[in-house]
């Protein structure tokens, strides 16, 4: 056995190896945003910051970063007010000198950076200014595209700086949307046990059971979700780390996106700017459950209990573009098997939502 044979072996070996990028540091908690320095010191990525964030929390929480690293670093400022590959590709013009990018503000932002950044070959801090989304700590990225929405590779955070104070101050309907978000990973599980079954998909069990736990928690800690809380906060914002993590284990975002997120990207598609993510697939996940046969109704009570719309008149949607974003949800990622994907029509759409969203 010549040294031919060991590059084989360690070629197959490595084609065969697995990588899991996590963050490196987490921190969560009251009056976080002030360890953004002490964080960046600790990950000695350098002094150029971009500090990326939204036209409103650049004014509310990006400005408070820009003066806690102004003495130490050098920051160039960009807003992000949209999610499109333009936007990203001016981002990463915005960063070619920069060490790290600094994202503060909601998904569409923290994607942005997630993307730009991976992009980019430089690194990312997400300081999520809303609980509203499971992006916070993942390796994904979701971007709309012509064909619906793509589910990209990209990296996760090197560091997450939750700070709960500014979470809790958000808009509750924010933090109601984390949660739904969280609470659709039951269906999300399910999809992909479906389609590992039924179509050999690959499956990873540690993925499936952290999701499953994480939602499972979230529900339980249900009744103590409050707006305005701080405990809220920090609940929810563990909730989301932890989906996040799930999707780091799997690879994919499959732990946390089944077919109530296609519904979901349908539904945002077809009535732009009037749902949030999370609301989205809360909404998807109540019949998706039905349709596994499962406990729809406990679903619907917890996305209740928190404060997420139940139906579309809560969502202030009509019945006709539910019904419309379940017939369509099986064109958004169609590689993607789900209970979705499985013989909607037009008649059992529009009965689906009659039945299910009346209570
Ligand atoms: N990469 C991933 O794994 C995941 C990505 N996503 C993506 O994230 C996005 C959804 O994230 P969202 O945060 O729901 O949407 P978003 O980024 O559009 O934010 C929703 C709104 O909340 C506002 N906001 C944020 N913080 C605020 C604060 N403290 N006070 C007042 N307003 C505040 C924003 O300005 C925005 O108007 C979608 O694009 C979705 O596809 C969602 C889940 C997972
Ligand atoms: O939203 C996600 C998990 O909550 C993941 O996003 P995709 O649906 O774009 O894969
Ligand atoms: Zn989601």
């Amino acid at each position: 056995m010549g040294p031919e044979y060991f590059k084989i072996l360690k070629n197959k070996v490595f084609d065969k190896s697995k990588w899991m990028q996590l963050p490196r540091d987490v921190v969560i908690g009251h009056d976080a945003l002030d360890q953004i320095p002490r964080v960046l010191d600790d990950l000695k990525i350098g002094r150029n910051v971009l500090l990326l964030s939204g036209p409103e929390t650049m004014k509310k929480v990006g400005s408070r970063v820009a003066v806690l690293l102004e003495d130490s670093f050098q920051i160039t400022t960009e807003i992000a007010d949209t999610i499109s590959p333009a936007s990203i590709a001016s981002i990463e013009a915005a960063g070619v000198r920069s060490d790290v990018i600094i994202a503060v503000g909601g998904g569409r932002v923290i994607d942005t950076a997630k993307i730009a950044s991976f992009n980019l070959d430089i690194q990312f801090m997400s300081v999520p200014t809303a609980a509203s989304h499971d992006g916070i700590a993942s390796s994904r990225a979701s971007v709309s595209t012509e064909n619906g929405s793509s589910s990209l590779d990209a990296h996760p955070p090197v560091a997450v700086v939750a700070d709960t104070g500014i979470i809790a101050d958000a808009p509750h309907r924010l933090l109601a949307s984390g949660c739904a978000d969280i609470i659709s990973n039951y269906t999300a599980i399910l999809d992909w046990e479906l389609a590992h079954r039924l179509r050999g998909e690959s499956i990873s069990e540690y993925a499936v059971a952290l999701s499953r736990m994480t939602a499972e928690i979230l529900v339980k800690d249900a009744p103590l979700i409050r707006p305005r809380s701080e405990e809220s906060a920090w609940i929810v914002t563990k909730a989301l780390v932890s989906s996040g993590v799930a999707m780091s284990i799997a690879g994919s975002s499959r732990p946390a996106s089944g077919g109530e997120h296609k519904f979901g990207h349908a539904l945002e598609r077809l009535a732009p700017g009037k749902i949030l993510h999370g609301e989205a697939c809360g909404i998807g996940s109540i019949i998706s459950m039905y349709l596994h046969g499962g406990d729809w109704k406990g679903i619907r009570d917890s996305l209740r209990m928190i404060g997420a719309p139940v139906n579309p008149k809560e969502a202030g949607l009509s019945d006709q573009i539910v019904a419309q974003a379940l017939i369509r949800a099986k064109e958004i990622r169609p590689e993607r098997f789900t209970i979705f994907d499985m013989g909607i029509t037009e008649e059992s759409a529009a009965t689906l939502v009659r039945m299910l969203y009346q209570e």
